[in-house]
């Protein structure tokens, strides 16, 4: 088991993790979530001993990560796929790892194989396509046959079967019982892969708990109808109806509409007082995209000034957790929290419900008297990850 507790981290004035604390639990995969920049990747970097916390702490079975005895054995992480002697043969690589904890050569082979490189193994990697390279660091974090795996961005650059082939090895890790904790930005995929989430956004912990659990929290389920294509007089009539019984109705691209705030039975008796027939009526949840851009809407850093929040500006389904207001790390240090522009400060929003998955208490959101000044204009798209890369 991974366990964090109160983990914080300080780059000279920036807090890259607030506070953190969760546990990632063997025998489900556990995925972690947030935008760019939230402090995934700092984090693991303290799970596996390469960063000091600022204060906090981090332990795997017990130990922080540096006292772990044999901890190759006990700990395999795929954090950056191209930090690798490139020069080198993917199997003359993995060798040299396998010499350093002490691990027989005759499991390089083996994990050649699980990973599918075993043609490519005399190969330098230097050549290698991404997702050949992803491959080989999988390979690397699964050498000492450990129990608890890390691996940050695992699916990155891997086609669909590649992704599907990680999907599968991650859940087969963690039924034979090893902790597995995964970074993705690919909701559909953590969807498909993950049981449970943490999900933290400017370093500090928005969720801790199962995949199904945050949908259900984080978005309302809503009903889909439509009337014959032929006779838009029916439908603007079962538009009129659901509204003024109480539902909320805006219209998809296909001409359908998507209702809130009624039950599906009250819709077809509504449709059918209303004389309207109706070609479909079927119930929808959220997916986990779509509560996750609700969740972490007020935690994103790099955003486009072209493609202002598109899609996350419709009003919140009810029933759905109103997404926080981001709390100040360390409290209030200059520039480190910013407001969303005045209009889009979201008044329709849900009325103050209690938001389940706020951050711990001495982290609760002040929103600010006077809105601070605003973020600096988006960043080059490549700035985060040449930041990372700069490390
Ligand atoms: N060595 C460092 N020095 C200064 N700031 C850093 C350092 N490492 C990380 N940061 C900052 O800490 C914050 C968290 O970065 P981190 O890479 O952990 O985020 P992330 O969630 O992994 O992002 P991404 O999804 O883009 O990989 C970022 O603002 C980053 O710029």
């Amino acid at each position: 088991m991974i366990e964090a507790v109160g983990l914080t981290k300080r780059y000279g004035a920036k807090t890259a993790v607030y506070n953190l604390s969760f546990q990632v639990r063997p025998g489900t995969v556990t995925g972690f979530l947030g935008p760019n920049g939230s402090g995934k990747s700092t984090t693991m970097r303290m799970i596996l001993g390469l960063d000091q916390p600022t204060s906090g702490q981090v332990t795997i079975g017990g130990y922080p990560y540096n006292k772990l005895p044999n901890a190759p054995r006990q700990v395999g992480a795929l954090l950056d796929a191209k930090a690798m002697h490139g020069g080198r043969a993917a199997r003359s690589h993995l060798l040299c790892l396998a010499q350093l904890a002490g691990i027989p050569a005759r499991r390089v082979d083996e994990v050649l194989g699980v990973v599918g490189l075993q043609d490519v193994a005399k190969r330098r990697s230097k050549g290698f396509s991404l997702g050949m390279g992803q491959r080989l660091g999988i390979a690397a974090a699964l050498l000492g046959d450990p129990q608890v795996l890390l691996f940050d961005e695992p699916v990155n650059g891997l086609d669909p079967e590649g992704i599907l082939w990680v999907r599968n090895l991650m859940k087969s890790l963690a039924a034979e019982g090893r902790t597995v904790f995964v970074s993705s930005h690919l909701m559909s995929e953590m969807a498909l892969t993950a049981e449970h989430l943490i999900v933290i956004g400017r370093g500090q912990l928005l969720a801790d708990m199962s995949v199904r659990d945050f949908i259900a929290h984080n978005s309302a389920g809503f009903a889909r109808v439509r009337t014959p294509d032929i006779e838009p007089q029916q439908r603007e009539k079962l538009s009129a109806a659901l509204t003024e019984a109480g539902g909320q109705v805006l219209p998809e691209q296909d001409g359908a509409l998507r209702v809130t705030g009624l039950p599906l039975p009250r819709i077809s008796d509504l449709a059918h007082e209303s004389d309207v027939r109706l070609w479909e009526l079927s119930p929808h949840q959220a997916s986990l995209e779509e509560a996750y851009m609700r969740m972490t809407q007020g935690a994103v850093d790099y955003r486009s000034t072209v493609d202002q929040r598109a899609g996350l500006q419709q009003p919140l389904p009810p029933g759905a957790v109103a997404p926080q207001q981001m709390p100040v790390a360390g409290q209030g240090q200059p520039g480190w929290y910013a407001p969303p522009p005045p209009q889009e400060q979201a008044p329709q929003q849900q009325p103050a419900q209690q938001n389940p998955y706020a951050a711990p208490a001495q982290a609760q959101p002040q929103a600010p008297a006077q809105p601070l000044p605003q973020p600096p204009a988006a960043p080059p798209a490549a700035a985060p990850t040449m930041d990372k890369d700069a490390r």
